[in-house]
């Protein structure tokens, strides 16, 4: 039988309920949609900015629609789905007519649904478009009306007022609904950065040079994990915030460093970009992550990596104390500091989570410490924004470490731009700063005594 093909707002909706059920995260999904559906790059386009923005704004888009559903509770989640990628098509974006846009939900109703569940449907987007949206205004507290507004969790919110303050939280709330530009690290092994940027445009790609990182360039038309550039190995796709993690550890020449938490290898390559005779040792939990990082060497044509399955915690057992001049523990985290990358991040993530992997970071700390040689320099990184993840847990660290001290150095190490950040021996990058990903590094040195 010939299946007739999928509209984009339909493919939204199998994301959208996928998410919401926890079988998928956004942004992988999206692309085995992309190419299941074979769209063109418009539709692609399209089809992205529906899922994410949905997401994005899903708590605000259910406050707006909630006084024209009568029983919210007993409706079926792809009811409610339908009903939140059309009001976000209907307020966010002014490609498509608003009756274009409820012409389009019911056919879907109607396709997935009986009459009652169209005409619902439809009654509730043509109310929509007649009575307009609730004002915000309505909402008294301050710190409640930003989660709305924003769409981020109220317990997150309140978290964040607590730790940075109102504005810095409503700024990273506000820039955490933005997308973000693409950036991409030069592989310096094979190719010059304005080499590079002759290529990607002659392939044509908008591409700019970064302000703030010698080797990193900012792409703004089209996906460079497709270029001939990219297949080539003479880039990674790298957010700036992470490439900062490699001027952090300072590795180079023949330095011996270790990678704790190294897949999919982002750190990792870069780091054995800048060595010579030195050697990148990288290790991960799953030997599926640890086949991305082998795959990324190749592809760099870098040899100096060599890798290994293994539970960092037990990292002891294989290796001898003091063996590494930097050692980098790249932790997992709650990644609140890539929620434009992926929303769907911030409504799955518990103040539970945060407790439990303070608590595997703090290990991982704990067991990488030994193997840093006297002199030595431990790196700790997180891509989020909670200070029980980051401040609390270098603090943590040194407390039980006396053989350890704070690395004042790290500043001069960062690009000028970014060292005004630098707070003692930590850094704290917020998503407004700089339009790179929240993320935090602290350093340590080993005493020589
Ligand atoms: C933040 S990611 C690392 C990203 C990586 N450094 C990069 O730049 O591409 C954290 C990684 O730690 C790994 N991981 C989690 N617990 C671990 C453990 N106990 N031992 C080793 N790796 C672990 C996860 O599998 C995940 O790949």
């Amino acid at each position: 039988m010939k299946q007739t093909k999928k509209g984009v707002r339909d493919i939204a909706l199998d994301v959208l309920e996928s998410v919401e059920k926890n079988q998928a995260y956004s942004n992988l999904l999206l692309n085995s949609m992309i190419n299941k559906h074979q769209l063109s790059s418009a539709d692609s386009g399209l089809l992205t900015e529906i899922t994410y923005g949905t997401i994005q704004r899903k708590m605000t888009l259910d406050y707006y629609l909630q006084p024209f559903i009568k029983n919210e509770k007993k409706t079926l989640s792809w009811i409610i789905n339908l009903l939140r990628l059309s009001v976000y098509q209907m307020v966010y974006l002014d490609k498509v007519p608003d009756h274009a846009i409820i012409y389009e939900a019911v056919e879907i109703a109607k396709k997935r649904g009986h009459k009652g569940i169209t005409s619902m449907v439809n009654g509730v987007l043509r109310n929509v478009q007649r009575k307009g949206l609730r004002s915000l205004e309505e909402i008294e507290d301050t710190a409640e009306r930003l989660a709305i507004e924003t769409s981020h969790p109220s317990w997150l919110v309140s978290r964040w007022i607590e730790q940075f303050g109102f504005e810095k939280t409503a700024d990273m709330c506000e820039v955490n609904l933005t997308a973000p530009v693409q950036s991409a690290r030069v592989n310096v092994k094979k190719i010059s950065r304005s080499e590079l940027v002759s290529a990607l445009t002659e392939e044509g790609y908008h591409v700019e040079i970064s302000p703030i990182l010698d080797e990193a360039i900012y792409c703004l038309r089209g996906n460079l994990a497709h270029s001939e550039s990219y297949k080539m190995g003479f880039l990674s796709i790298q957010d700036e915030s992470s490439m900062l993690v490699a001027h952090a550890l300072d590795a180079s020449l023949n330095d011996m460093v270790l990678d704790c938490c190294a897949a999919p290898g982002g750190k990792t390559t870069h780091i054995a970009e800048g060595l010579t005779t030195g050697q990148v040792v990288a290790i991960d939990l799953h030997e599926h992550k640890v086949k991305l990082i082998k795959d990324q060497a190749q592809r760099l044509g870098l040899r100096n990596i060599k890798t290994e399955v293994s539970d960092s915690r037990k990292i002891q057992e294989l290796y001898n104390k003091e063996g590494f001049d930097k050692v980098l523990v790249d932790a997992p985290c709650s990644g609140l500091g890539v929620m434009r990358r992926k929303p769907d991040v911030k409504y799955t993530k518990t103040k539970d989570d945060i407790i439990k992997l303070s608590s595997i970071q703090n290990q991982l700390l704990e067991a990488a410490a030994p193997l840093v040689k006297k002199g030595g320099n431990l790196i700790y990184s997180t891509c989020t924004v909670d200070q029980e993840e980051n401040d609390a847990v270098a603090n943590h660290f040194l407390e039980k470490h006396p053989d350890f001290e704070r690395d004042l150095t790290l500043k001069a190490r960062m690009p000028e731009s970014v060292q005004p950040l630098v707070i003692d021996y930590k850094l704290q990058v917020f998503p407004q700063d700089f339009g790179s990903d929240g993320f935090f590094i602290a350093s340590f040195r080993k005493k020589v005594l």
